[in-house]
């Protein structure tokens, strides 16, 4: 999904990251937009919101009870897009309370 080659029909990077990559590859990107704050960046608008922290914290809420509806809808396609949404913003706020993966890693390690 990441760095789209606007439509050319080439290879993008996003197409040479294997599944089990996908997750480090999004939160790569996600540094990237936190520390470039590209033009038009979705990401990086989530970085410099008004509402400070409050803007990702927002939709976190958002995207759960999203989640917690297509659930009880029993919509899976629904659910799957709205989990999705939900692992990105908390993604975000990761990064924008300097946590990463390794974190979330090490600590359901701990649990396993
Ligand atoms: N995975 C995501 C991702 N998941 C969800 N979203 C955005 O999260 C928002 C979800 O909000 P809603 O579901 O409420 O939909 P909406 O009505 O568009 O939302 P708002 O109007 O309230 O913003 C949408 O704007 C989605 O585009 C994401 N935006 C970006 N990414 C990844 O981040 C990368 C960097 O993208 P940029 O943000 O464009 O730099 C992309 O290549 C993707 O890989």
């Amino acid at each position: 999904m990441s760095d789209d080659d606007g439509g050319s029909g080439e290879p993008t990077e996003s197409d040479a990251v294997a599944d089990e990559e996908v997750l480090d590859a999004l939160f790569a990107t996600i540094e990237d937009r936190k520390e470039r704050l590209p033009e038009g960046s979705y990401t990086a608008s989530l970085f410099t919101h008004e509402k400070g922290e409050n803007a990702v914290l927002e939709k976190i809420g958002e995207e759960a009870t999203e989640t917690i509806l297509a659930a009880k809808d029993d919509d899976d396609e629904e659910l799957r897009a709205e989990a999705a949404d939900l692992v990105y913003h908390l993604l975000v706020l990761f990064a924008r309370k300097d946590l990463d993966l390794a974190d979330l890693r090490g600590e359901l390690r701990e649990r396993f």
